[in-house]
């Protein structure tokens, strides 16, 4: 949600103008809220290490030994989940950075209403990415439940390029799919990955993700300047078509090595069951 731009107006009209004051004051605002996640990570890692002590937990002392070259080992599935993960935000983050001008332009939108749809894909994943999280643990099969997500998305990108449908339509089903995504994809690594590995990987996972999304914002902004709209629509439709390709390439190589992204959770019960007997 922008929610920085209200927070912004708010101080406006409490210091009564706008300027270098009502920035900083905003910009101490949201400084605040980063001290306070700070302190919540500390709190966090206390009670970790309270319950290692307490329950007399070994974490951390499997006699594994952690290095930054480990990512030389991550296999094929582990390399196609970074892929899924890079060419399907390059389509959603920098869109919604460009989207305010989009809806204002394509669908004549006032800016305000244009804050408000551009805003919605994050409003939606507020309450659903807790439902979605509860439906992949009952359910299992993260792989079909990420082509849904792509699909969707896809589906999404294709309505506001392609027709002049309210565009409520369009901007509510990526805020579906983008919290449906989220639950499914990100959980996939720690079925890949052994545990001692699992922080090398989702930082790399992080990082890529950046990388790209560094890349991409340059390119959109060129191309929307060079071509307009459209073809940067065009642009995150391939982009999410890549994603697509992606996932399906991991269904069948995941079938192919027997591997266990997409079982039901049912299958995920029995071999946890047949490992502790
Ligand atoms: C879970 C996932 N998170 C990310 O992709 C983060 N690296 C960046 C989040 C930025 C949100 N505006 C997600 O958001 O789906």
């Amino acid at each position: 949600m922008n929610l920085m731009g209200w927070l912004y107006s708010q101080v406006e009209a409490l210091l009564g103008s706008a300027g270098p004051t009502t920035l900083g004051v905003t910009l101490i605002i949201g400084g605040i809220t980063c001290i306070l996640s700070l302190i919540c990570a500390l709190v966090l890692a206390y009670l970790d290490q309270r319950a290692e002590r307490i329950l007399h937990k070994e974490q951390g002392k499997t006699g594994e030994v952690i290095k930054l070259t480990d990512v030389k080992d991550f296999s094929l599935p582990l390399w196609l989940i970074f892929i899924i993960c890079v060419s399907y935000y390059v389509a959603v983050f920098p869109f919604i950075g460009l989207g305010k001008v989009f809806f204002i332009e394509k669908f004549g939108f006032s800016s305000e209403a244009a804050s408000a749809i551009n805003s919605v894909v994050y409003v939606i994943s507020a309450p659903m990415s807790p439902v979605f999280g509860l439906l992949v643990d009952k359910t299992g099969r993260n792989i079909v439940w990420v082509l849904c997500a792509v699909a969707a998305t896809l589906a999404s990108h294709m309505m506001l390029a392609l027709t002049l449908w309210n565009p409520w339509i369009a901007m509510c089903l990526l805020g579906i799919s983008y919290s449906l995504l989220a639950c499914a994809l990100w959980p996939m690594v720690a079925f890949v990955v052994p545990e001692h590995q699992l922080g090398t990987a989702y930082g790399f996972m992080q990082s890529i993700q950046n990388l790209g999304l560094a890349i991409i914002s340059i390119i959109a902004g060129m191309i929307l300047d060079t071509r307009g709209y459209l073809f940067l629509e065009v642009f995150f439709i391939a982009c999410v078509s890549l994603s697509l390709l992606s996932v399906v390439l991991l269904y069948v190589v995941n079938r192919a090595q027997g591997g266990n992204l997409n079982y039901s959770a049912r299958q995920r019960e029995e071999i946890k069951l047949s490992h502790t007997e």
